[in-house]
């Protein structure tokens, strides 16, 4: 089954892992690998995917990569879809080793993608999503407080400089349908609500990530397609690894979704 296929038909609540080292004792890699592999288990049936923050892997070094690698399997042993939000974007050459290394490389999943290199750098990952049957979340409207600088910037022919990504993904999102989903997908925080409703209207067949939920301030926004997503609120929650914790904060989300 492909990535869009498999989140559309879960419930729309996406776990982020974004480990924080010093929360997990003394021997925090093997401790974040125990944690997040039983988080999956108890999470299943309450997410449509799991995302995980490749800086956070990064800033452990090379074992850390190697775990991200690790829970990547584990996620996908349980049928779980994935996303991987590294961010990347570079000319088209180098975007193809990255679509190689995050979409050929875990064939059904997902990738995070920044547009601001143009099409030919967005192309190859948009290719290797077709070829995979995977997808690609590429950022329109980010979460973040200062989003606005460059993503509302007005534009001499009209509208803001987020709108016209979301137009032009639009195009390519109507070449890349898999039944009522396309394999190109957005990033909207769940921080600008008003731009969720907008964004959606622009991109009616595109699965939106809306980061966010909880810890920047985001309340849980439903809609078709609309995945809303927490990372420290869920796999953190009371600001501390805690199974139970994490199942009843997102059976809440969940009870927000309905
Ligand atoms: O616009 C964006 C895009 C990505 N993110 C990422 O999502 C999580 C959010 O973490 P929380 O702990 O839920 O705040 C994090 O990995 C960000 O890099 C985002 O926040 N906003």
């Amino acid at each position: 089954m492909e990535f869009v296929e498999a989140v559309a038909s879960r419930p729309p609540l996406v776990l982020g892992v974004d480990p924080r080292p010093e929360l997990h004792g003394p021997n925090p890699l093997a401790h974040i690998r125990r944690y997040t592999l039983e988080l999956l288990e108890a999470l299943a049936g309450r997410i449509c995917a799991v995302k995980f923050q490749a800086a956070f892997f990064e800033a452990l070094g090379p074992q850390g990569f190697t775990l991200m690698h690790e829970l990547i399997v584990g996620a996908r042993v349980l049928s779980l879809p994935v996303i991987v939000d590294a961010k990347r974007g570079d000319i088209g050459s180098t975007a193809e080793a990255y679509a190689k290394a995050y979409l050929q490389a875990y064939p059904g999943s997902a990738l995070t993608v920044n547009p601001y290199l143009g099409r030919d750098a967005l192309e190859p990952f948009f290719n290797a999503a077709q070829a995979s049957g995977g997808a690609v979340f590429v950022l329109v409207k980010t979460s973040n407080p200062g989003s606005g600088l460059f993503q509302d910037l007005p534009l001499e022919q009209g509208g803001r400089l987020y709108q016209a990504v979301a137009d032009y993904l639009a195009q390519q999102a109507e070449q890349q349908r898999v039944g009522e989903w396309s394999r190109v997908a957005a990033v909207v925080g769940v921080t600008y609500p008003e731009q969720v409703t907008e964004i959606r209207q622009r991109l009616p067949h595109s699965l939106l990530l809306l980061p966010g939920l909880g810890a920047q301030g985001g309340q849980a926004i439903k809609g078709p397609g609309l995945l809303n997503s927490a990372s420290r609120a869920l796999y953190y929650p009371g600001g501390e690894p805690d199974l139970e914790a994490a199942v009843r904060q997102a059976e809440e989300y969940l009870a927000a979704l309905r």
